[in-house]
């Protein structure tokens, strides 16, 4: 927009609305509104009224077709000119529509509008005319911290109606606060541990990157208990001190991880980081969007969804843990946040880390042809030394029947849980037990919507679906048959390893960490904070007790069984089965105890077995890649999945067969499909799967943006496109 245009000359504003339109449409910006890209409005939609961030701004009138006005322009912050940059490429790059990437960068309405204010009451220091007990406990009450009517009156145990009566005296004085107030600035001066040599010369790099400034992507590769942590937040306070504007974004995979870095943060710059994920709640959401987007919010820790924040200057963003399956969103908007926090790095010229002890093999693959920097820690930080890693041969030292610890490993735990030491068993399911079988006549208990098994809880008493959620009460019958009391449980999931593990060890404080039993962020604080107090002996949990945790006391982690990862078919199963038993390994013996880690396996031969115990990371990584590469499958080539579904099976087949049809095909391009995935029927709907293979040089979200337009879809079909998919299912 030129400075200098006749602010009179007929204006036209494309705005693009928070929906799943394809396109952004145009207003009339009114005779004296003043409008700029990027700005919040109003604006009609058919009967009703849209919010929508101004996406162009040209002068002009429809012409003969004339356009509805802009209805209002909100006094929020602006999205930056990168923000929108943002939207459009990831709109892009998904093969979306911007507007569905717009709805996910606005999680908080009320961020829009200024913070709510509620009323405090100072002591003027006048005294009233006439004092009573009641007054004088009010006025001390205001004395020592100035509160709300009704807080006041708590406090001084008293009625509400004295607080009023002070007022009117002239002994109280009113004054309205913002509710949501600005988060604190944080101190880069603050002093942080002492480095050690390795950890110093990481830091040393890191801050070399934020003075440079602009976009680099570095690959901070550091063995579990290097003390990764500690090495980027010295690029944190690097930034701090030289940008007094600079925002820091920290990206960590679990909710669960946010508590720890917060106390992290908390002790290197005196203030708790904004914190953004599922579990905050609407007051929370909405102070943090909106001192994130008025930019006074500088360091922010978040779930994936923090990657689509209105940032106004972000200059780091850090991905921890960066090679975790939980930064794949597979529902909705379907992306992955490391993919779009190195682009938003690009756009925003932020320095961007990857952090982890076991690199995705697609970053590992960029670090190593030069495109990300590559900083290794090879040691533990302090005295800690990494975990001594045994396999145990299940084919030679068997469980008992109907048991799932064999005699190792309980020998093991019993010397643990001596020496007042505490045990970690690991197994990646959730529940009692992955089926119910009748003994009569064989019926499997089943998912009406999916024809999966339903596991079964036994803290709920329920049968459940981890697919769809659907459940149901354990019957005593058997719904096929009839016999009564014949529904048996088929192999183990953590509830029942934990049953195992305090018969076992009647003595023993046992307790079970997954995302079923601890429930919301406070029960998952309190169950961290027991096992950092040593208040657990034995925690028997899936991955979210795998990932990131510090337990100073834990020296023993039992895998109970390696090989479940293995069989997952995909083709990172490999490859995450490996990065999955370093994580959990690398929980044992961080502090001055050493520990140990024993895997219960079938297939102690197996490469990714062999590769742990030999602590030979890249030649595992050198063999995977070496595969991939034969196969074109990613990072040596691109794949992309279409995934149709519908409640009219024929419909879905006749679709997908048009789709099949319509498909731009090349010789760069392999089409597979339409199949019919493993999730054959969700909640009612059927599935259809695409897999687009191409080589590496092809754009597959431009050919996917094209493919999709080829066709018309039913308006009862959805298509979800999945632009480097996770999921096969
Ligand atoms: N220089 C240091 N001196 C003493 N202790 C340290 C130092 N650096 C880190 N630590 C401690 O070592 C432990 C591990 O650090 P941190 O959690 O950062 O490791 P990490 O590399 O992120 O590990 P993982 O990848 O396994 O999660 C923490 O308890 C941390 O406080
Ligand atoms: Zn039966």
């Amino acid at each position: 927009m030129s400075a200098n245009r006749d602010p009179s000359a007929p204006q036209i504003a494309t705005v693009l609305l928070p929906l799943p339109l394809p396109e952004a449409f145009d207003y009339a910006v009114p005779e004296g509104m003043e409008l700029n890209e990027g700005d919040h409005v109003v604006v009609p939609l058919g009967k009703r009224l849209s919010h929508g961030v101004v996406w162009g701004l040209r002068d002009g009138t429809g012409g003969n077709r004339p356009l509805k006005p802009v209805s209002e322009r909100l006094d929020a912050p602006p999205f930056t000119a990168s923000m929108r940059a943002f939207i459009d490429w990831t709109a892009r790059y998904l093969a979306e529509n911007p507007g569905l990437v717009l709805q996910a960068t606005l999680r908080s309405r009320g961020g829009l509008s200024p913070s709510p204010t509620e009323t405090l009451y100072h002591p003027t220091g006048q005294m009233p005319d006439r004092m009573t007990p009641a007054r004088q406990a009010v006025l001390d009450a205001a004395t020592q911290e100035p509160a709300s009517g009704a807080e006041l009156a708590r406090r001084a145990g008293v009625s509400p109606g004295v607080v009023k009566g002070l007022a009117d005296a002239g002994a109280l004085r009113a004054e309205a606060r913002d509710i949501d107030q600005p988060f604190p600035e944080p101190d880069p001066y603050r002093d942080g541990l002492v480095l050690n040599d390795g950890q110093e010369a990481a830091a040393t790099q890191l801050r070399r990157l934020v003075a440079a400034g602009g976009f680099q992507a570095a690959l901070l590769d550091g063995v579990t208990g290097s003390g990764k942590t500690e090495v980027y937040l010295e690029a944190i306070a690097e930034l701090l001190r030289r940008e007094p504007d600079a925002q820091v974004l920290v990206l960590l995979p679990e909710i669960a991880l946010t508590q720890a870095v917060t106390a992290r943060f908390e002790e290197r710059f005196g203030v708790s980081p904004a914190l953004w994920h599922s579990a905050i709640g609407p007051t929370e959401r909405r102070r943090a969007w909106r001192e994130i987007a008025a930019g006074r919010a500088r360091l922010i820790a978040g779930a994936r969804s923090a990657i689509f924040l209105p940032y106004r200057n972000l200059r780091l963003i850090v991905v921890d843990e960066e090679h975790d399956p939980t930064y794949k969103q597979d529902d909705g908007l379907t992306y992955h946040a490391r993919d779009l926090a190195v682009a938003r790095g690009k756009i925003e010229g932020a320095v961007t880390i990857l952090a982890s002890a076991t690199p995705s093999l697609e970053t590992l693959v960029n670090a190593r042809a030069g495109r990300y920097g590559h900083i290794r820690l090879a040691a533990r930080a302090g005295s800690a030394v990494l975990p001594e890693i045994e396999t145990i041969d299940l084919r030679e030292h068997p469980p008992e029947p109907g048991h799932w610890l064999s005699p190792p490993l309980t020998a093991a735990m019993a010397g643990t849980i001596a020496r007042g030491e505490q045990v970690l068993l690991y197994l990646n399911r959730r529940g009692y037990a992955p089926l119910v079988l009748c003994r009569a006549c064989g019926h499997k208990m089943k998912s009406p919507d999916t024809d999966r098994w339903l596991v079964e809880h036994r803290y709920t008493g329920r049968l459940i679906c981890h697919t769809t959620g659907f459940s149901m009460p354990k019957p005593k019958a058997c719904p096929e048959c009839g016999a009564v009391d014949s529904l048996t449980s088929v192999g183990p999931g953590v509830e029942r390893v934990a049953e195992e593990a305090a018969l076992r060890f009647p003595e023993a404080r046992v307790e079970v960490f997954s995302s079923d039993s601890a429930a919301g962020p406070n029960g998952v604080r309190d169950l961290i904070a027991r096992m950092e107090a040593g208040e657990i002996d034995i925690l028997v949990g899936t991955q979210i007790a795998a990932k990131g945790h510090n337990f100073p006391r834990l020296t023993l982690v039992g895998v109970v069984d390696a090989d479940l990862g293995l069989k997952g078919g995909d083709l990172r199963a490999g490859e995450r089965t490996y990065q999955t038993l370093v994580q959990v390994a690398g929980r044992a013996g961080r502090a001055d105890r050493p520990g140990r880690a024993l895997l219960q396996t079938h297939e102690p031969e197996h490469e990714a077995i062999q590769a742990l115990l030999a602590g030979d990371r890249d030649s595992f990584l050198d063999l995977e890649a070496l595969m991939r590469e034969q196969l074109g499958l990613p990072p040596f080539g691109r794949l992309a999945a279409l995934v149709m579904s519908g409640s009219d099976e024929r419909l879905l087949v006749e679709t997908a067969r048009i789709a099949a049809a319509a498909a731009p095909l090349s010789d760069d391009v392999k089409l597979f499909g339409p199949a019919e995935p493993p999730l054959a029927v969700v909640r009612g709907r059927y599935r259809r799967r695409f897999l687009v293979q191409a080589q590496r040089n092809v754009d597959v979200s431009a050919f996917m943006a094209t493919w999709m337009a080829r066709f018309k879809l039913p308006s009862s079909i959805r298509a979800r496109v999945d632009i480097e998919p996770y999921s096969f299912l």
